[in-house]
């Protein structure tokens, strides 16, 4: 596939983007080695850009990302795509709103993975960010649809963006790369913070309508509006 030079300007501008989001996972200790990896749709096509597999994140400029279709083919550049590749492609033809995928192995989120464990809502910022639990997806094997099918028809119908794909990890997703980043930072924290309530004794849940109220408050109101 050749790329217009326009779409060409854009992806360049995306894989800065998605390169310097790569480096928010190590900052927040969220990876360790090459384990994890940022995808963001390119806009209006049927593309996205996502980083090599297994290079060394302090090697991870603009210039290593790749271009693939939405089915994980690759479109631009030399390297090859990650092996999560197919299920962020699998997220972005299934779900139109999303923008950005994120996967990491952070280290109590996949605990709770681990666990095949859903995170209570027993926090605000869980209502907050999640709206809700956060929930359990299938096991499934690396390297086709699988994943990707199992993380849609888990967060179809769910408010949250993580998804703690079992015995693996979390994935999140976002309106773009950056919103992804943002839950599976999210996802980590509170990960962690529960399972300390848990070891204290038991955490107590919220009520529904107090999550709903603050889910509906941290998305129209909390913050900068303009910038959400
Ligand atoms: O869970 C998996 C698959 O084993 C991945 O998240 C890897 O840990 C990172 O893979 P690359 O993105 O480097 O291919």
């Amino acid at each position: 596939m050749v790329l217009s030079t326009a779409v060409l300007d854009t992806v360049e501008q995306i894989c800065h983007t998605v390169a310097d989001l790569h480096g928010e996972l190590t900052r927040n200790e969220l990876v360790i080695w090459t384990a994890g990896n940022v995808s963001a749709r390119v806009p209006g096509e049927d593309l996205m850009v996502i980083k090599p597999s297994g290079v060394s994140y302090d090697e991870l400029g603009a210039e290593k990302m790749v271009v693939t279709d939405l089915y994980g083919e690759l479109v631009h550049g030399s390297l090859a795509p990650s092996s999560d590749t197919a299920a962020h492609a699998y997220v972005y033809r299934h779900m139109p709103e999303v923008g950005g995928v994120v996967h990491t192995h952070s280290t109590y989120a996949t605990a709770w993975a681990a666990r095949g464990e859903p995170i209570p809502c027993v926090l605000t910022m869980i209502a907050d960010e999640f709206g809700g639990e956060i929930p359990v997806g299938p096991f499934a094997m690396i390297g086709d649809d699988s994943i990707g099918r199992g993380i849609v028809e888990t967060l179809r119908g769910s408010r949250s963006p993580a998804v703690l794909m079992r015995n693996h990890g979390p994935f999140t997703v976002g309106k773009d790369a950056r919103s992804a980043v943002k839950a599976a930072v999210m996802v980590e924290d509170v990960a962690r913070t529960v399972h300390i309530a848990h070891q204290l004794g038991n955490p107590m849940p919220l009520k529904q309508e107090d999550i709903d109220r603050l889910h509906e408050r941290y998305r129209n109101v909390y913050g900068q509006q303009e910038a959400r």
